[in-house]
């Protein structure tokens, strides 16, 4: 799409949306959110700036060897001294809403007693900024920047940790329940607990699979004793919930171990969480299965973790094709099939699978019961380049994304409430282990420069919100 004269655009880049982008946004409803998703560690930077505490991030990325590259988030996309002019960027995009994390070891340096006003502060001005701006704040208050003081006291194997957590929401919410009207406890407590405890490919990089379901435990309990004191600091329209990551898994052929692996497979990815979150127990066979003993649970525990939510978070982004009977093994090391013959790939290696995101959501809705869906994180990571003019070219973005949201206008038609829709990412950042070299944005960041140029994915994007803005 090249400029047709000078200061002129093209006709495709001030309608850079077809026919069939038009019907797709009118099977959304009016009032139905658009936004973009970011993370604190992921494009903050400052890390030591303004008062803010070490997180077990800081720690683990300068760990030689955990991060590509040894990359770190010292200084991400500097959004932290960057916001009005991000802000300018969400409002020409014409977003409705953004969702950003905020820091607890900004906020809370130890974890837990003293709190920093200057961090407090920057979150109230991006808050005010975001409002005055039209742009609906969603609030995560955790995704995955444990202050590295609570680790060191065990972290999320230490149930206290789960008290601390509750006492950092109460603080947060106190000051912007005010303003705030969306509010995620947890992003991906699967993630955290899993891959942190578990694996060890994320922080704090642990290897112990029974540890990972004490952290799961307590990060659960965490979201539990929260809800009650952020629900008594928020206006009582405000809504709460939390995002969990699903990755629906498919048998590879019709034999009996296959589907039996891949019903373990989907016990262990997928079913964790959401059912001590919906039906206020862990899925049978769960612990079994995985060679665990359950986790420590007080009386109560149970009860807390099942409290009714207003909203549940959807983070999906693939699926995978298990292949069965390879070996006598956990879910856990489920081998997965690939590639699949004709199918489509991201950069990240995840299946590009718009049906299986659509069974998701009918599967959250029919069988989990969920009253209120948003889709908190869908995106693709592609090979971006950039030539140094205004224009990056990421034509696989667009399709992608007009795949998921076909197959989620489609669930809608269907029945399920879906409320709003959040690309990962607004702008490319820190994608953890894979460091800066994982680009997710709709927004492209030169990293020497800090620019950001918007991709035509945003330039899409825009139109297509615009369009939906004029059909409602
Ligand atoms: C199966 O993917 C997970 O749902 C997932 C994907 N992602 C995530 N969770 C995290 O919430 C983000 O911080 C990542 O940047 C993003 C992209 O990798």
């Amino acid at each position: 799409r090249r400029k047709t004269g000078v200061g002129m655009s093209s006709i495709e880049e001030i309608y850079p949306i077809s026919r069939a982008d038009l019907d797709l946004v009118r099977a959304f409803p009016k009032g139905f959110l658009w936004g973009a998703a970011t993370a604190s560690y992921q494009i903050e930077g400052a890390i030591k700036e303004d008062g803010r505490g070490p997180s077990i991030w800081d720690e683990f990325s300068a760990t030689p060897g955990k991060v590509f590259q040894g990359h770190t988030g010292e200084v991400a996309t500097d959004h932290y001294h960057r916001v009005p002019e991000d802000i300018v960027l969400m409002k020409e995009l014409g977003l409705s809403a953004y969702r950003f994390s905020i820091a607890w070891p900004r906020v809370l340096p130890q974890g837990r007693g003293a709190i920093n006003a200057a961090g407090l502060d920057f979150y109230e001005r991006l808050v005010d900024e975001l409002l005055a701006h039209g742009i609906a704040p969603f609030v995560t208050l955790y995704h995955w920047d444990l202050p590295l003081s609570l680790h060191k006291v065990g972290g999320w194997t230490n149930r206290d940790t789960a008290y601390a957590f509750a006492d950092y929401a109460d603080i947060v919410t106190k000051r912007l329940g005010d303003r705030v009207a969306n509010w995620i406890t947890l992003n991906e407590p699967w993630c955290s607990a899993y891959l942190g405890y578990g694996c060890g490919i994320h922080a704090p990089g642990i290897q112990d699979r029974q540890a990972a379901f004490v952290a799961g435990h307590h990060l659960l309990l965490a979201h539990g004793l929260a809800l009650p004191r952020m629900r008594a600091n928020i206006k009582s329209v405000a809504q709460v919930g939390l995002s969990l990551n699903f990755t629906p898994t498919y048998a590879s052929d019709e034999r009996e171990e296959t589907k039996r692996d891949t019903e373990l497979t989907d016990l262990f990815v997928n079913q964790w969480f959401i059912s001590p979150i919906a039906h206020g127990r862990y899925p049978e066979g769960l612990f079994e299965a995985l060679e665990v003993t359950p986790p420590p649970m007080q009386d109560g525990d149970l009860e807390l973790i099942g409290a009714p939510i207003d909203f549940l978070g959807v983070n999906n982004y693939t699926r995978d094709v298990i292949r069965g009977g390879t070996i006598p093994a956990r879910p856990d090391e489920s081998v997965k099939v690939g590639p699949v013959p004709g199918a489509c790939y991201t950069e990240m290696g995840w299946e590009i699978h718009p049906q299986s995101f659509n069974e998701l959501l009918l599967r959250l809705y029919h069988e989990y019961g969920m009253q209120a869906l948003y889709i908190t994180e869908n995106g693709a990571a592609f090979k971006d380049t950039w030539n140094g003019d205004g224009v990056v070219h990421d034509p696989r973005r667009i399709a992608y994304i007009q795949e998921y949201l076909q197959a989620a206008a489609e669930a809608v038609e269907q029945g399920v409430p879906l409320r709003g829709y959040f690309t990962w990412s607004l702008l490319d950042n820190f994608e953890w282990a894979e460091g800066y070299s994982k680009r997710f944005g709709i927004v492209y960041v030169d990293y020497q420069t800090q620019r950001r140029i918007i991709k035509d994915s945003g330039h899409w994007y825009k139109a297509l919100l615009s369009a939906h803005r004029d059909a409602s």
